[in-house]
């Protein structure tokens, strides 16, 4: 019998939320994305997200931080998120595209052949077949749901708490004719708004760290399942190697947090026990960062040029190297100081480039892995 565990939930407020998209965003989910979209927000209102943000991070060190700091974060889980998102959402599709996630990457093939495979292969591992009623956990803009609806033929509703997000994912849904197959719905993954037993198959690419506990959000995914359905997921999790009292390890982990609007990531036996925990059979568990790729996920945001596959690709992965960073991010201070782009936009550019950094440095020394999969059934009784 699967375990409730004891978690506390933020508050919803969906009608707050909407209205401060409103103010925040304009109407910018409807604009080209990236840049043309990060021009276009209110002022006051990334203020707003950039305080409430950076309230759990700034002048926090992995040496000084207590119990209480991480405490904070957690607890104010939702609102973390849904910020970080109302602040990167932009940059992430300036600088990687609509599919918010690393991937595997094979000799020949293309960045974007590369991120779509790695959707398609989650697909497979879960068993997703036409017309299945499917549930994408955290779907971001709604890039894996697209592909993943070509795919295969199926119905995919997309969860996410932040309603930009949202706005953008139906603004592309439309855009590419898949209306009929998808819908986009706002929620807290730790307390979902959908009946018991309602999906074929639930998957969530790198998105439920994002979760306080995870055991919350799989025990959600859990009674939303019907039985007999399965579940997979890219988790990201610090590997066994990480070691709490080692001040670098902790270093590292926090640069991801910080860069990536993460309360608190565990590492890869407590997101195991989760999945245990809560009641699923494990079907598979694997790292596959630790599969002996010929290039490592990380090289894009490493800069490491040598790997590119094709030379499209070149435009997509010269923004990630530091030096356009430096160059990106500069120019950014200098549109904020003559009122072109609004306060907090170098300052969240720089987090995210930190975190980048930090998750390169996590890898290097196999402390942290984006793709951990695992992939489990709901038994039948
Ligand atoms: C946050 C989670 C759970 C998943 C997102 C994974 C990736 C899509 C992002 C993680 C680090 C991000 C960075 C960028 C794009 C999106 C990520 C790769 C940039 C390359 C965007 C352009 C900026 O100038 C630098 C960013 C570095 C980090």
């Amino acid at each position: 019998m699967p375990s409730t565990p004891v978690i506390a939930l933020e508050k919803e407020d969906h009608q707050r939320d909407a209205e401060f998209k409103k103010v925040m965003h304009g109407d910018s989910a409807k604009a080209a994305g990236g840049v043309a979209a990060l021009l276009k927000k209110n002022t006051e209102a990334q203020q707003i997200a950039v305080d409430e943000y950076f309230k759990h991070f700034d002048n926090k060190t992995a040496e000084a931080e207590t119990q209480a700091d991480r405490e904070a974060r957690t607890k104010e889980y939702a609102t973390l998120t849904r910020h970080y998102y109302n602040l990167a959402t932009d940059i992430y599709e300036y600088g990687w595209g609509q599919c918010f996630h690393f991937c595997r990457y094979s000799p020949g093939e293309s960045f974007y052949q590369a991120i779509a495979r790695h959707e398609h292969y989650l697909a497979a591992q879960i068993g997703i077949k036409k017309d299945m009623k499917v549930l994408d956990v955290g779907c971001g803009v709604g890039g894996p749901a697209r592909e993943i609806a070509k795919f295969t033929d199926a119905h995919i509703t997309g969860l996410n708490n932040n309603d930009y997000q949202i706005d953008r994912a139906t603004h592309y849904a439309v855009r590419d004719g898949l209306s009929g197959q998808l819908k986009f719905v706002k929620g807290d993954f730790m307390q979902m708004s959908f009946p018991d037993n309602s999906f074929d198959a639930v998957y969530a690419i790198e998105a439920t760290v994002h979760a306080p506990k995870l055991e919350g959000v799989y025990g959600e995914i859990y009674r939303v399942l019907k039985p007999g359905g399965v579940f997979g997921v890219y988790e990201w999790l610090m590997t066994d190697n990480y070691d709490n009292d080692n001040v670098e390890h902790r270093d590292i982990r926090l640069a991801i947090e910080v860069g990536n609007g993460i309360s608190n990531m565990v590492t890869i036996n407590e997101g195991l026990a989760a999945m245990k925990n809560v009641g699923f059979e494990l079907l598979h568990h694997e790292d596959l960062a630790d599969r002996n790729d010929p290039m490592p996920w990380y090289w894009p945001i490493a800069g490491e040029l040598r790997y590119m596959q094709s030379y499209l690709d070149f435009f997509t992965v010269v923004r990630m190297t530091h030096t356009a960073r430096r160059i990106l991010h500069g120019f950014a201070g200098i549109l904020e100081t003559v009122g072109l782009a609004p306060k907090g936009t170098k300052k969240t550019a720089d987090a995210l480039a930190r975190g980048a950094d930090g998750l390169v440095a996590g890898a290097k020394k196999k402390l942290f892995t984006p793709m951990y999969l695992m992939v489990g059934k709901k038994p039948l009784n």
